[in-house]
C-alpha cells in the first residue's frame, strides 16, 4: 500500500561539483589493512584465484623445500600478474564452466594425473602424506599482518610452483604455460568437490606432484571433516572461494556467535547442574516468605526448567503434581488469573507454549478494519485515511478488506469515513469466520447470534445486498447496534429479528447458511477484557457450551441440506477452551446428519482430536483454532459443518430428552445464578440486562464495579456447590426441587384469576399458550415451560424501563419479594441475604407449569414493562390477601 509520499524536504544534496570531481584519495595497498583493501579492487575471478591460491600455498611450500633438500630448486620465474591479463575472464571462464559441471568430470578429472606421473616428484605416497599435514595447522594464522606476509610469500612459491609444473609439465613455455599451469590448477581445484573422494582410492603410491596436489586438497577437506574446529573453519574458507569477502566474514561472525552461543548453553548447564536442585517451598516458608513479582518469575523460571527435565531436576521427594501446583498458583499471582482458568490453560498448551500464550494475552492486538465493499474499496479508503494521519497496511494476503492500522493522529470511530460506512471496526479474527462461509449472492443466511452486526456485515457485503440476511439477536439491547451498524454501512437486504437463537428453527428453517457466532467464555480475548481472567469459573464454561449445543443444534436444523448453492454451518467462537469448541461440535456430529469440511481458511491450528483423557472425531482436525501467540488476533475457533441430510438420525424421543438435558443443565445453571443475583444490591437487580447477561461480555454483559464482581465471585463459588454436572461429562441432571403438592391446575387457575382480574386478557392455560407459539408449532412443552422460567426471571431482572434505585422492585420474578425492594436502597448484607432466600426458595418451590412461549417480555415497549409491574403489584396483593395459597409458587401470566 503506498504511502503519501512527502515532498516538502528536498533531501541535501552533497558536496559541491567540485569536490565531487575530485576522487578520495589513494593510499598504498600495503600501508594498512592489505587484504581487505587488496581485495577490494580484485574482481571477483581474481579473488578466487588468490584464494585458490592461498590454498595450494601450503602444498607449493612443501615440494620446494623437498626440492631444495634434492639440490633442485628451481629458479623463481617473475611473471606479470595473469590475474590482472586480459586473456583471464576467458579462461576463467572455461574454469567455471568446469567447476560448474556435474560429475561427468570427475572421469577426466580423475585419470588426468596419470598421465603427468612421470614427471611427477617422488616420494608423494601414502607412506609419507603425515608430512603433509603439518602444512594444514600453517593455514589457520589469521593476523592480517602475518596473512599478508604469507600471502606475500605464497604468492612467490605460487609462482614458483607454477614454473615448476611449467618445468615438469609437456612443454609449454612462458606465458601460456603458466596460463595452462592456471588451467590445471583449476581444473583440480574445480574437482575439488566431486573428484576428491574417488581420486584418494585411486591414488597409486607412486602418484605424481600433480596427483597429489589434488590428493591433497581433498586429503585436506576429509581431515578437516574430522579434525578440529579450526580445521573445519579452513574447509569453509575452502568452501567460501567463490564468496564475496563480506560473506565471507558474515559466515565466519555467525559461526562465532554459533560457537558462543553453544559455549554459552553449554555454560549455563553446567551452571544449573552445579546450582543447587530448585528447592519446592514447604508450606510453612510458603506462609512466610512474600515474594515480590520477580522473585515470582524467577520461580516460574526454575520451576519450568524442573519440569522441563523432571527426571533431572527434581527433588527426589516431591511429585510432579507438586511442583506444577506451585507453578500455577505462581502463573495465577503473575498474569492475575484466577485458578480455574489458569488450569484449563495448563491443561491444554504445553508449558513453553502457556507462556508464550500468557505473554501475548497481556499485550493488545493491533487493532484492524474492514473496508465496507458495498461503499468502497480498499484502496481507495487507505488513501482517504492515510490523508488523515492513519499510519495503515493491508491486515494480510489472506483478506482482501482488512487494514491493520499503526497509529492514527484522529478516532477511528469518528471519522467521515467511518461515519459514511466505509469500515467496519473489527479484530482480525472475526473476519474468518465469515470466510469460511463463503456467503453467496442470491442466498438466504442465517447470523443466529449477530450483535453487533459485524460479521453479519460482513457477510452481506460479500453478498453485495443480495439474498436476505437474516441477522439475529437475543439481546435486544445489542439489537440496536446491529440496526446502527447495518443502516451505516448501507446493508439493505438484511431483517433483525429478536428471538433466542435455541428456538429459531420454529420460526423459520431451509436457510442455504447459517452462521453461529456463540456467545462463550472470550477466554480467548483476555487482552481485550482482562477481567475474563479473573472471573470465569467453570459454571460459566459449562454454562456456555450447554448454550453453545443447544444453538449449534438449531442451526443445524434451520440449514437446508437441500439448498443447490450451501447447507453450510460456520460455527465460531472467540474462546479457546476445548469445552466450548471442539467438545460442542463432536456433540453435534453425533446428534445430527452433518460432516466438518474444510474451512477454507489456509493458516490456524488444526483442532483437537483428543484433549486429555477425551477423543473427538477424527475430522475434527478440519477445525481451525487460532492463537494470539502465533497468530497475533484473538483466540479464535472456527468450524465448518455440511449439512447431509435432512432427517435427524436420533428418536425423536431421543432428541426431546437431549433437550430436556440441556435445558436442565441451564436451568440449574439459572437457579444458581439467580441465587447469586438474589443476593446482590437491589440497585444492581434494577439495572437493564439481557437475557444473555451471564455469558460475560461479549454476550452483552454490561460491565459490574469492583464491588459488585466480588461479591458475584464470592456467589459464584458458594453456587459451584450446587451444580452438578462437571466438564467433560454429559450434563446431569440437576436435582429437581421438590414439586409442590398442588398440581399445575390450580397454580394455572390461580395465575387465570390473576390475569383475568389485572388486565382481563386470556388465561395462561396450556392450550392458549400452544396457540401463542409464533408458528403455531408444539413447544418441547417442559422444557419450553422451564426456560419461559428462566426468561421470566431474565426479563424480570433485565426491566429496562426501570429507573436504577428508583422503585427497584426485585427482579420481577415474584411479588413476595416486592416488600423487601420497598426497602431503602442501600442495605446491609445481611439484609441482602434475607432477601435472597426467600427469592431461591421460592424459584425452587416454583411449579413447572406447562405455559410456554408467550411474546418476549424484553422485546415489549419499556409501557408494557411498566403495566406489568403494576401487574405483579397486583399479584401480590392477591396474593397476600389468599390465605393458604403458597407463598413460593410462581405467577405465571400471559399477554
Ligand atoms: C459473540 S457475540 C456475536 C458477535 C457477532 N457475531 C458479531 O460479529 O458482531 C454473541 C452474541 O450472542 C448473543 N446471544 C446470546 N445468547 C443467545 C441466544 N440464545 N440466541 C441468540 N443470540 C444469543 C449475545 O447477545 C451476543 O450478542
Amino acid at each position: 500500500m503506498g504511502r503519501k509520499a512527502e515532498y516538502s524536504e528536498k533531501p541535501k544534496k552533497g558536496p559541491g561539483r567540485k569536490a565531487r570531481k575530485q576522487g578520495a584519495p589513494v593510499f598504498r595497498k600495503q600501508s594498512f589493512a592489505p587484504m581487505e583493501e587488496e581485495d577490494k579492487k580484485l574482481s571477483h575471478r581474481q579473488k578466487q584465484r588468490s584464494v585458490k591460491r592461498e590454498q595450494k600455498k601450503v602444498v607449493q611450500k612443501a615440494k620446494l623445500l623437498e626440492k631444495r633438500a634434492k639440490g633442485k630448486q628451481p629458479q623463481p620465474v617473475k611473471r606479470k600478474t595473469a590475474y590482472n591479463s586480459d586473456s583471464e575472464p576467458e579462461d576463467e571462464e572455461e574454469v567455471q564452466q568446469q567447476e560448474a559441471s556435474s560429475d561427468e568430470e570427475v572421469p577426466q578429472l580423475v585419470p588426468a594425473p596419470k598421465s603427468q606421473k612421470s614427471t611427477a616428484p617422488k616420494g608423494f605416497t601414502d607412506d609419507n602424506d603425515a608430512w603433509l599435514k603439518p602444512k594444514q595447522q600453517k593455514k589457520p594464522s589469521k593476523k592480517p599482518d602475518s596473512e599478508s606476509e604469507e600471502e606475500e610469500e605464497d604468492e612467490d612459491l605460487e609462482e614458483d610452483s607454477e614454473a615448476e609444473v611449467e618445468d615438469d609439465s609437456e612443454g609449454d613455455d612462458g606465458l601460456d604455460a603458466e596460463e595452462s599451469g592456471e588451467e590445471e590448477e583449476e581444473e583440480d581445484d574445480s574437482d575439488d568437490d566431486t573428484a576428491q573422494v574417488g581420486k584418494l582410492a585411486d591414488l597409486s603410491d607412486d602418484d605424481d606432484a600433480n596427483s597429489d596436489d589434488d590428493f591433497d586438497i581433498s586429503g585436506e577437506e576429509d581431515n578437516a571433516e574430522a579434525d578440529s574446529d579450526e580445521e573445519e573453519d579452513e574447509d569453509d574458507d575452502d568452501d567460501d572461494d567463490d564468496k564475496l569477502p563480506i560473506e565471507r566474514a558474515n559466515k565466519k561472525l555467525k559461526k562465532r556467535e554459533a560457537k558462543e552461543a553453544q559455549l554459552a548453553d553449554d555454560e549455563l548447564l553446567e551452571t544449573v547442574d552445579r546450582q543447587d536442585v530448585f528447592q519446592l517451598p514447604t508450606e510453612e516458608e510458603e506462609a512466610e516468605k512474600d515474594l515480590t513479582l520477580q522473585e515470582v518469575q524467577q520461580r516460574i523460571k526454575d520451576v519450568s526448567l524442573v519440569l522441563s527435565d523432571f527426571k533431572k531436576y527434581r527433588q527426589a521427594d516431591r511429585s510432579r503434581g507438586e511442583y506444577i501446583e506451585l507453578l500455577r498458583r505462581d502463573l495465577c499471582l503473575y498474569y492475575s488469573y484466577n485458578e480455574f482458568l489458569m488450569e484449563k490453560l495448563m491443561d491444554m498448551l504445553p508449558l513453553t507454549e502457556l507462556m508464550e500464550y500468557l505473554e501475548a494475552s497481556e499485550i493488545a492486538r493491533p487493532l484492524t478494519i474492514r473496508t465496507n465493499t458495498l461503499k468502497t474499496r480498499r484502496r481507495d479508503l487507505a488513501g482517504a485515511l492515510i490523508n488523515r494521519g492513519v499510519n495503515l497496511d493491508p491486515l494480510g494476503k489472506w483478506t482482501k478488506v482488512g487494514l491493520v492500522v499503526f497509529n492514527s493522529q484522529v478516532p477511528l470511530g469518528a471519522t467521515p469515513e467511518y461515519l459514511a460506512g466505509h469500515y467496519m471496526i473489527q479484530g482480525a479474527s472475526s473476519l474468518l469466520p465469515v470466510m469460511a462461509l463463503a456467503p453467496q449472492e442470491n442466498e438466504r443466511i442465517l447470523d443466529m447470534c449477530s450483535a453487533p452486526g459485524g460479521k453479519g456485515s460482513h457477510i452481506a457485503s460479500i453478498m453485495k445486498n443480495t439474498g436476505v440476511l437474516f441477522a439475529n439477536d437475543s439481546n435486544r439491547d445489542r439489537i440496536k447496534a446491529i440496526v446502527a451498524n447495518f443502516h451505516r454501512l448501507g446493508i439493505v437486504n438484511a431483517v433483525v429479528s429478536c428471538e433466542d437463537g435455541a428456538k429459531f428453527r420454529n420460526i423459520m428453517t431451509g436457510f442455504d447458511r447459517v452462521l453461529l457466532d456463540a456467545p462463550c467464555t472470550g477466554t480467548g480475548v483476555v487482552s481485550k477484557d482482562p477481567s475474563v481472567k479473573t472471573t470465569k469459573s467453570e459454571v460459566d464454561v459449562q454454562r456456555c457450551y450447554n448454550l453453545q449445543r443447544k444453538l449449534l443444534l438449531t442451526a443445524i436444523d434451520c440449514t437446508d441440506a437441500k439448498s443447490s448453492t450451501g447447507g453450510y454451518i460456520v460455527y465460531s467462537t472467540c474462546s479457546v477452551l476445548p469445552e466450548e469448541n471442539e467438545w460442542v461440535i463432536d456433540y453435534a456430529l453425533k446428534k445430527r446428519n452433518v460432516k466438518l469440511v474444510p474451512t477454507g481458511l489456509d493458516f490456524g491450528v488444526e483442532g483437537f482430536t483428543k484433549f486429555r483423557q477425551h477423543r473427538f472425531h477424527p475430522s475434527l482436525n478440519l477445525t481451525k483454532r487460532y492463537y494470539p501467540h502465533t497468530h497475533n488476533m484473538d483466540g479464535f475457533y472456527v468450524a465448518k459443518l455440511k449439512k447431509f441430510s435432512n432427517t435427524i438420525p436420533i428418536t425423536k424421543e431421543q432428541q426431546e430428552e437431549d433437550e430436556k438435558q440441556l435445558d436442565e443443565a441451564i436451568e440449574a445453571e439459572a437457579t444458581a445464578e439467580v441465587a447469586e443475583e438474589a443476593a446482590e444490591p437491589e440497585e444492581e437487580s434494577g439495572q437493564e440486562k439481557g437475557p444473555k447477561k451471564l455469558l460475560g461480555k461479549r454476550a452483552g454483559k454490561p460491565s459490574f464495579t469492583e464491588i459488585e464482581q466480588e461479591l458475584k465471585k464470592k456467589k459464584r463459588e458458594e453456587s459451584k456447590t450446587k451444580y452438578v454436572a462437571k466438564v467433560f461429562e454429559q450434563p446431569v441432571k440437576a436435582p429437581k426441587k421438590p414439586k409442590p403438592e398442588k398440581p399445575v391446575e390450580q397454580k394455572e387457575k390461580k395465575s387465570q384469576e390473576v390475569v383475568e382480574k389485572t388486565n382481563g386478557s386470556e388465561a395462561p392455560s396450556k392450550a392458549a399458550s400452544k396457540k401463542n407459539q409464533p408458528n403455531g408449532n408444539v413447544p418441547a412443552s417442559k422444557s419450553d415451560a422451564k426456560s419461559f422460567k428462566k426468561k421470566k426471571q431474565e426479563n424480570g431482572n433485565a426491566s429496562p424501563a426501570k429507573p436504577v434505585g428508583k422503585k427497584s422492585k426485585a427482579n420481577g420474578t415474584d411479588s413476595p419479594a416486592k416488600p423487601a425492594a420497598k426497602e431503602p436502597k442501600a442495605k446491609p448484607q445481611a439484609k441482602v441475604e434475607q432477601q435472597s432466600k426467600p427469592k431461591t426458595t421460592k424459584l425452587a418451590n416454583a411449579p413447572r407449569v406447562e405455559i410456554d412461549e408467550v411474546p418476549i417480555l424484553e422485546g415489549k415497549p419499556i409501557k408494557k414493562q411498566n403495566k406489568l409491574k403494576q401487574k405483579s403489584k397486583q399479584i401480590g396483593q392477591l396474593k397476600k390477601s389468599k390465605t393458604g395459597a403458597n407463598a413460593g409458587k410462581k405467577q405465571k401470566f400471559k399477554k
